[in-house]
């Protein structure tokens, strides 16, 4: 019985990226900077935490050696008990799809289509034709926003005239925020669609329709009902190679989104890290011989590595780790379980943007050796080890190192 457990951290970055300076990211290092900042205190936060950061579980697999094969810096003189790497990003790109698709086999080798930090952002033709085609007297904002930033900027105006909230950032994304009850939230997401659509010809990865509620700048709130309008993998990934071959592929939080709903043959959503933890719990449980879990806890990024949260970030790593030991005892003769990242997005960086680094490949079983396994030259090569493990043919990209691990391949 082989079955495999995939989480994706967003945005647990551990630094490295030989190609950081390209993206004005040189240095940027998520773990590595809340680990050095919880340390001199500066991760304290009433009521939230305090102190050094508090990850034992995930250390106990390898995080700080796979953090120290990422930057070069030493070895941590500690045990490890699982498999560790940290593996380096072939795509262009420093965004959600392009991180998740790379590790899902399909390294993304062309160039989305960006827009300038400008204002407006968006080329009048798009802009025109989202205002025709969507059915809306005008949009706001027209330039890269932080999401939480914008709403609190422009909500009140934006429920005075009916215009909706358009931003975007340095991912390739056109967010529109409305609010939920006001502008209505399908009304939302059928102007999302038609976005999309738009969106198209532009080379755009993704349309996030990001409602809120509230009333005033000060207690504008954004909801769960975040959707993302992905499009789809140029070529088949990991998912749509072991659905082909009959498995399934339970997916929760936003793996559905993120690949366009392709490869999915069963979806769980949640409205925070611990809601999908249990959910992937319960995912865990229900999986079959040869079957996969590819949860991703959307939180480290949403709510602190943009919003430059070092407590909030910290906590919500001690967290996760805190609950680990559920997953580890569900892990069965065959199981493989990995937790890796899509990207960095280091709460101690200048602006609010992702950032370019490694990201840790961590990873257990029953069976399964430990140790090094080295830098990975593409994330590809985390669902290479995932496609051996559960017995599919190799993909066009990456490579597998499931032999190294031995065990009861
Ligand atoms: O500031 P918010 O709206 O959270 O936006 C962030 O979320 C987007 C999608 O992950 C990213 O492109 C980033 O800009
Ligand atoms: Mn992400
Ligand atoms: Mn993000």
């Amino acid at each position: 019985m082989a079955r495999a457990f995939l989480f994706v951290l967003d945005s647990f970055g551990i630094g490295g990226a030989p190609d950081a300076a390209s993206f004005g990211d040189e240095g940027s290092d998520t773990f590595g900077h809340i680990e050095a900042a919880c340390a001199r205190g500066e991760g304290d936060a009433a009521g939230l935490r305090r102190g050094p950061l508090q990850v034992p579980n995930m250390r106990a697999l390898g995080l700080g050696h796979a953090a120290a094969l990422a930057t070069g810096r030493p070895m941590p003189a500690e045990a490890t008990s699982g498999f560790h790497a940290a593996a380096t990003e072939t795509s262009s790109g420093k965004d959600t799809p392009s991180g998740h698709w790379e590790i899902a086999g399909l390294p993304v080798r062309f160039d989305w289509g960006y827009f300038p930090d400008t204002r407006p952002a968006f080329p009048a033709d798009f802009t025109e034709a989202l205002i025709r085609e969507g059915d809306i007297p005008g949009i706001l904002a027209n330039c890269h926003a932080s999401g939480t930033g914008v709403i609190e900027e422009f909500g009140e105006e934006h429920i005075r005239t009916g215009k909706p909230i358009c931003y975007t950032s340095s991912d390739s994304v056109i967010q529109i925020a409305a609010h939920e009850e006001h502008f209505g939230l399908e009304r939302l997401y059928e102007l999302c669609r038609t976005g999309r659509r738009l969106a198209d010809a532009l080379n755009i990865g993704r349309v996030i329709a990001r409602p809120f509620i509230g009333e005033t700048a000060s207690d504008f709130e954004r909801t769960p009902n975040r959707k993302d309008f992905a499009t789809p993998p140029p070529e088949p990934t990991l998912l749509d190679r072991l659905t082909d071959a009959g498995r399934k592929v339970l997916a929760v939080g936003k793996i559905g989104d993120i690949f366009a709903h392709r490869g999915i043959s069963d979806l769980r959503k949640a409205p925070n890290n611990m809601a999908m933890f249990d959910a992937a719990l319960a995912a865990m449980r229900e999986a079959g011989d040869g079957d996969l879990v590819f949860a991703n806890f959307v939180d480290f990024d949403t709510n602190f590595g943009h919003r430059r949260d070092v407590p909030g970030y910290a906590a919500a790593l001690e967290a996760f780790d805190a609950r680990l030991p559920e997953a580890l005892a569900l892990l069965g003769d065959g199981d493989m379980l990995m937790l890796t990242a899509d990207h960095g997005c280091d709460p101690t960086w200048r602006g609010t943007d992702h950032t370019r680094e490694r990201v840790p490949v961590l990873g257990t079983g029953p069976g399964l050796d430990g140790g090094p396994m080295g830098v990975r030259t593409s994330f590809a090569d985390i669902g290479e080890t995932v496609a051996e493990h559960l017995g599919i043919a190799p993909g066009k990209y990456g490579t597998s190192f499931r032999a190294k691990l031995s065990g009861n391949a």
